[in-house]
């Protein structure tokens, strides 16, 4: 049987990729699509009020609700989920703590999945980075990240899932420097943080870790949107029907 997903942000561009992708798939059928500005149908999927979405899920009984919106609505939307008891696959990035704490708390009631990057790629570079890490001690590491310039939030959520994954490998970088100006020679125990956003990029990440002659560049870009919107939707076929609880990405592909 299908995965009957609920798309929210119907009209944005992670949103309407999911429901593209959707559409070409035999294990995930399209039961809703919402967005919060009134808008035309999206590949032929009629699309409702976001404001209604209590009232929609309870009819429309999805098996899992995918999210690619903002961190207000995130929040919102799947608290509705966990009321109706529907499973939600969650790709927004930007939380703060407090909205951090209510994904936590929604996931004691139904099956939450969150990744901040959907794409296979970046699950291999983050194996990568932290073996990379972990082999290269006392190496100087930064990390770059490039989107598109009408992204939102900032460090990009992979950067941070990055910057994490290399804090768990080397404990003594835990100083994260968001971009360099005037006298500012590093540290030990820095990490620099670079965000670019330029034209229709749609996501690209790179760790560079430098120690002396010897440079280590680990790279991934992601060509569309679509390789997103694919590693969403594995993930919404594979949560349908799970237990209550907080997954993440890597346990899809295991
Ligand atoms: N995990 C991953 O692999 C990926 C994650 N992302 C993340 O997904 C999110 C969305 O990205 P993208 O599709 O590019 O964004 P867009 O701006 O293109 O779309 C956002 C969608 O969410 C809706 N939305 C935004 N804020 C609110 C709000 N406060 N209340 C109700 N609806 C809201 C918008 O509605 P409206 O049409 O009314 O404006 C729109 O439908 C971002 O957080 C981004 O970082 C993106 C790509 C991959
Ligand atoms: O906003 C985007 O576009 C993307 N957001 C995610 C992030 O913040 O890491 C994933 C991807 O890089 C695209």
């Amino acid at each position: 049987m299908p995965a009957r997903i609920a798309v929210t942000g119907a009209d944005g561009r992670m949103g309407r990729e999911v429901i593209a992708a959707a559409n070409d798939r035999d294990d995930c059928d399209v039961a809703l699509a919402v967005n919060r500005s009134p808008v035309d149908p999206v590949e032929g999927v009629a699309v409702d009020d976001a404001t209604n979405l209590p009232a929609l899920l309870a009819d429309s009984d999805p098996d899992v609700l995918v999210d690619f919106t903002g961190p207000d609505s995130s929040v919102e939307y799947v608290a509705a989920a966990a009321e109706a008891g529907v499973a939600c696959v969650v790709g927004t990035t930007g939380f703060d703590d407090e909205q951090e704490a209510a994904l936590a708390d929604a996931a004691r009631t139904v099956p939450v999945l969150r990744a901040s990057n959907f794409s296979r790629g970046v699950a291999a570079l983050r194996r990568a980075v932290s073996e990379a890490a972990a082999a290269l001690p006392g190496y100087d590491v930064e990390v770059t990240e490039t989107h598109h310039n009408a992204k939102v939030d900032a460090p990009s959520g992979t950067a941070l899932t990055l910057l994490d994954d290399i804090e768990a490998a080397r404990p003594e970088l835990d100083e994260r420097v968001h971009g360099r100006e005037g006298d500012s020679p590093r540290t030990d125990g820095e990490i620099g943080v670079h965000a670019r956003r330029a034209g229709d990029i749609a996501g690209e990440h790179e760790v560079l870790l430098a120690g002396d002659e010897n440079v280590l560049e680990l790279t991934h870009r992601a060509g569309s949107r679509r390789v997103f919107a694919a590693g969403a939707l594995d993930a919404a076929a594979w949560l349908a029907g799970r237990d209550a609880g907080a997954y993440d990405f890597t346990e899809v592909l295991e």
